[in-house]
């Protein structure tokens, strides 16, 4: 899949924003090897540290799914600059996707920010740094 046709799908995703609070939607699509598209969208929630950004809702429907091969994520939001993930979703992609993954970060306007998931949080603490 094209890189533009998984912008596209993001922007999809987008839509089925619940953002009561915020008013502010955000979609990601989350691309496995075999071709198949997870799409994400932010869910608040009243009790708002329980809010789910796009970014992790893609990745936890997916990886529930069994899926374990991801090749590339695309996240839009009606942003100035290409939408920043917040860290925690930089830390779960870190965990769960390969170091080299391309993300796309992307907004309503067209620009596109190409990082990998080590450039998205470099020298993360992961699962090496637990003494076990
Ligand atoms: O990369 C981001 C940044 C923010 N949000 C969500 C969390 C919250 O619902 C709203 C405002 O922070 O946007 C995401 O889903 N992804
Ligand atoms: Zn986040």
């Amino acid at each position: 899949m094209n890189i533009e046709k998984l912008i596209q799908e993001a922007k999809t995703a987008r839509e089925a924003a619940y953002v009561p609070y915020s008013k502010f939607q955000v979609g990601a699509a989350l691309l496995t090897k075999d071709g198949t598209v997870y799409r994400g969208c932010n869910i608040e929630n009243a009790a708002y540290s329980m809010c789910n950004c796009a970014e992790r809702t893609a990745l936890f429907k997916a990886y529930s799914e069994g899926e374990k091969n991801f090749t590339a994520m695309a996240v839009v939001a009606d942003t100035s600059r290409p939408v920043p993930p917040c860290g925690a979703c930089r830390q779960v992609i870190s965990e769960l996707c390969p170091k080299d993954m391309k993300i796309f970060l992307t907004n309503l306007n067209g620009d596109v920010e190409e990082l990998s998931v080590e450039e998205l949080l470099p020298g993360a603490f992961s699962a090496e740094d637990l003494h076990e």
